[in-house]
């Protein structure tokens, strides 16, 4: 199986909809943001702090490119596709999610303190700016191979969606 890649804005569920996928594919999880932090021996919020988020973006398209290319779920930051080379690179190696979430269901997420806290960019900006970013973004996910709609459905039901839809890109069962 190639590798599955899951994109999407901060909050969609990349982290706990891959880490429930990867079980039922008996293939391990990597989290982007876990193998910088790791790399880097800082959480997240430390490398924006002390190098900038350009640098973070750095370690991230790094990150991407030491990841197995089979059997595997990769999830990604919600920023990673915004260089175009990381989201043609993922394109090129595997099959590239998008989890589609409405804004309004993804700010209610975002702003419970433990998963603001999280996330640096949520720290600086006005819910107006976010939203001007989520737009942005929205055109480079679209070009993911597979969009699911995840508004109202459970990290379980998105899976069996997302099982559902790659067994056209692979046949390991
Ligand atoms: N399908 C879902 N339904 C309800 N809550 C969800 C769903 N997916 C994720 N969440 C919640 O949203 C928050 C962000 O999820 P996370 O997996 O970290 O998203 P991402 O990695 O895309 O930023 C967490 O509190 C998580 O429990
Ligand atoms: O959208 C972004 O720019 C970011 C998303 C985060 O990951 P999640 O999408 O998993 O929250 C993390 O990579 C970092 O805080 C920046
Ligand atoms: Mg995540």
């Amino acid at each position: 199986m190639n590798t599955i890649y899951l994109v999407g804005f901060m909050g969609c569920g990349k982290t706990s909809v891959g880490n429930l996928l990867s079980k039922q594919l008996e293939v391990p999880p990597y989290d982007v943001d876990t193998t910088v932090e790791k790399l880097r021996g800082q959480t997240i919020k430390e490398i924006f702090a002390s190098e900038g988020e350009e640098a973070f973006r750095n370690y991230e398209s790094l990150a991407i490119r030491q990841l197995p290319l089979e059997n595997a779920v990769v999830m990604t930051g919600g920023g990673a596709v915004v260089r175009e080379e990381n989201l043609s690179y993922m394109k090129s190696k595997g099959t590239v999610i998008y989890l589609k979430t409405s804004f309004p269901i993804l700010w209610k997420r975002l702003m419970k303190e433990e998963e603001r806290n999280k996330r640096p960019i949520l720290l600086t900006k006005t819910k107006e700016e976010v939203f001007e970013l989520y737009q942005m973004r929205n055109e480079f996910y679209e070009k993911s191979d597979v969009t699911i709609i995840t508004d109202h459905l459970t990290a379980e039901e998105i899976c069996i969606r997302i099982l559902d839809e790659i067994k056209p890109f692979n046949s390991w069962k």
